[in-house]
């Protein structure tokens, strides 16, 4: 009998499912595959639909779920809250709690819960782990994690500063220090992630110290569709000069804001397009993006006190030039130098873009959030 070495990771998002398959003896990826515009036409109905086309998809390439050779479904599980700090085997009990953060991260939470229901539907009798994004966040101190807000409500609604995107702030910051040569120990490193959502993070040492997105995945940087930070007294004056409900605030702030708010596209390959063709709406949104990217590197690097690398990774992150140039223009007094033409070149793996001379090493490093859920899934489902 072959060994059960593999690893199967659902990535639910609010619009897709990502899945692969790892092998964790080998290090191969035997099958992966997205399934994107759920709930548009011409995409999967929900996201249960989205999870019986990847099951389809995992069959017709005889790499179904009733493989033997499958050890465990790791998924990725937006918000943890305060109770899950680690990644954890998943029972009836953790699905309840997980359940009770949904209106926490009400675009992610319910697709990760459809996820592992399926999962667990078709594999009852296999290890199923879930990998918070909230978890590597769990060591920001509370001078940090804290609002400055009444104590007792926020203690009692669990209102603090949680963040996200931890399995690649983790998995980005521990392969920057690989690439400077050093152990996670010895780094002081800002992990830019600038996907479709979008967080900063400082991380001293290997531990996370501060994050830019908070008790939910709005907080912080400009994203593709979130406005990111503005002030709270927006949603007070929407309310009553505006006459809108709360779940119309809601909607306008996580969906119809951020770049595609502001120019109406939020593709940075679009913006990018737009842009050379003079747009200025497009150049608007850029520079509003940029300009936030900016604040968040000026102060993590006064929170770390010591910066040694600021890695870009996801999408914008890894391909956007422009946005790396645009960050990082003119710094040379914080010990940032940028080399135009390493940061042009198009290439795929972790590197450098910064100057020899350059005292804060700028790196391009691809996230790997698949390998960082599988890792700890199997980690688990073994031990
Ligand atoms: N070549 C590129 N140039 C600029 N931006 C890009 C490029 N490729 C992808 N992107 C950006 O990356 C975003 C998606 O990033 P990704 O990390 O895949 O997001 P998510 O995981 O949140 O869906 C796209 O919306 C797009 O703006
Ligand atoms: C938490 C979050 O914002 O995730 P994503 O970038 O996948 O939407
Ligand atoms: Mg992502």
């Amino acid at each position: 009998m072959t060994a059960a070495t593999r690893v199967l990771v659902l990535n639910s998002g609010s619009s897709s499912v990502k899945y692969q398959l790892l092998d964790m003896a080998d290090g191969s990826r035997p099958a992966s595959g997205v399934v994107e515009r759920i709930g548009e036409e011409g995409g999967a109905a929900d996201h249960a639909e989205a999870l019986r086309q990847v099951a389809r998809d995992l069959d017709g390439q005889g790499l179904g779920l009733d493989s033997p050779r499958l050890a465990a479904v790791g998924h990725r599980v937006v918000h943890g809250g305060t109770r899950f700090t680690g990644p954890t085997l998943i029972t009836d009990e953790v699905v309840e709690e997980i359940e009770k953060l949904v209106p926490l991260a009400p675009l992610h939470n319910p697709a990760n819960i459809t996820g592992i229901k399926v999962a667990r539907r078709l594999r009852p009798d296999l290890p199923q782990v879930a990998v918070f994004d909230t978890a590597f966040h769990a060591t920001i101190p509370e001078a940090a994690a804290r609002y400055a807000i009444d104590a007792a409500t926020a203690d009692r609604y669990g209102i603090r500063r949680y963040g996200f995107h931890g399995t690649s702030h983790a998995y980005v910051s521990r392969a920057t220090a690989a690439l400077l040569g050093r152990e996670p120990a010895d780094a002081n490193v800002i992990v830019l992630h600038l996907g479709n959502g979008a967080s900063a993070s400082a991380v001293r040492g290997g531990v996370c110290v501060d994050t830019s997105m908070g008790l939910t995945p709005l907080e912080g940087l400009v994203m593709g569709t979130r406005s990111g930070d503005v002030d709270p007294a927006v949603v007070f004056h929407l309310e009553r000069v505006a006459g809108m409900r709360t779940d119309e605030i809601d909607a306008l702030l996580n969906k119809r804001s951020g770049l595609l708010g502001l120019c109406g596209a939020n593709d940075m390959r679009e913006i990018g397009r737009r842009m050379g063709e003079g747009d200025a709406a497009a150049r608007l949104a850029f520079d509003v993006y940029v300009h936030r990217l900016r604040r968040y590197v000026g102060a993590f690097t006064a929170v770390l006190g010591r910066v040694d690398a600021i890695a870009f990774t996801a999408g914008v992150g890894e391909n956007s030039a422009a946005v790396r140039a645009a960050a990082l223009r003119d710094l040379e007094g914080l010990g940032i130098a940028l080399d135009p033409v390493h940061n042009a070149v198009r290439a795929s793996g972790a590197r450098l873009v910064s100057t020899a001379a350059s005292r804060v090493a700028v790196a391009v490093v691809p996230t790997d959030e698949e390998f960082e859920i599988a890792r700890d899934t199997y980690a688990l489902a073994s031990a």
